[in-house]
């Protein structure tokens, strides 16, 4: 056996190119066949199939430094990155037991900018024919405290009207959001709303909200009170590109009064 060396992965096994082993959909799919490739370019491909099983246990995000370090302001980590990936296919699971049931596809609806993350871990993990769009709410600017009025800044661009929709958030903290979000999908005749949250945090709720039709709520971990940040959430833009979720310093915060 002959041994590559690939970046982040370490050495992985180079297997000779054979038949596509049945669990491999990559090797198979009709609209791209495996010999429109060069020789050599299809072996590698067939040998990252292979080979990535083991080595995903193992993959974490290799972030780029230079300079300033994007997690300078964090106080502690709360959920890792092997957290994280866990529970979204967890979370992935249950959705798609569900999505597969609907007798048409449902479509998704991603919170921008927050559930950037989420919503693309996600998707990938959902073997059920889906559409996806997003739409723009906002309502905290650059603080931590929620104005209480969401605004819609970016609609959405399907029409959701007798679709069953699946609301994708990265947090639900004081639901302010995703009511406004409900009844705004409602008017345009979803026939069907689930929220699917990566967190909630239950204890700043003030705005409660009802799914509609058939909807469920789904949701990765309950957030305990503090104000989080990573894995696309923020605090002033910043932090969404942490691959975890951590408490941010109160120091980063505490002169905020801009809400
Ligand atoms: O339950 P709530 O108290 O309403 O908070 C949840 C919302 O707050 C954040 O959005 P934000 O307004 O910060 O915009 P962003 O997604 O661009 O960060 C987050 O992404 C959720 O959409
Ligand atoms: O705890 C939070 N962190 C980041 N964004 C948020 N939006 C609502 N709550 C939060």
């Amino acid at each position: 056996m002959v041994l590559l060396p690939m970046p982040n992965l370490g050495l992985l096994p180079f297997l000779p190119a054979g038949p596509a082993p049945s669990h491999s959909r990559n090797t198979s799919s009709p609209s791209l066949p495996a010999n429109k490739f060069p020789a050599p370019l299809a072996r590698r491909r067939r040998t990252l199939t292979l080979a990535l099983p083991a080595a995903a246990a193992e993959a974490q995000t290799a972030m780029v430094s230079g300079g300033a370090d994007a997690d300078a302001g964090i106080d502690r980590v709360l959920w890792t990155e092997a957290d994280v990936a866990a529970r979204v296919t967890e979370v992935a699971a249950e959705l798609c037991a569900d999505l597969r049931g609907l007798r048409e596809p449902a479509v998704v609806v991603g919170v921008a900018t927050g559930a950037f993350l989420f919503l693309a871990d996600l998707v990938r993990r959902v073997d059920a024919p889906l559409a996806v769009d997003f739409v723009r709410v906002e309502s905290y600017g650059d603080g931590t405290e929620s104005s209480g009025r969401p605004r819609i800044t970016s609609d959405l661009k399907v029409d959701v009207a007798g679709k069953h929709v699946v609301v994708v958030e990265d947090i639900v903290d004081t639901g302010n959001t995703v009511s406004c979000l409900i009844a705004h999908l409602e008017k345009k005749g979803a026939s069907s709303i689930s929220v699917c949250t990566f967190l909630d945090k239950p204890a700043r709720r003030s705005a409660n909200f009802q799914l509609v039709g058939d909807g469920k709520f789904y949701r990765g971990f309950e957030c305990p009170d503090y104000f989080v940040v990573g894995y696309g959430m923020d605090y002033a833009e910043l932090y969404r590109n942490l691959p975890y979720v951590g408490v941010l310093k109160a120091e980063m915060y505490k002169k905020d009064t801009s809400n």
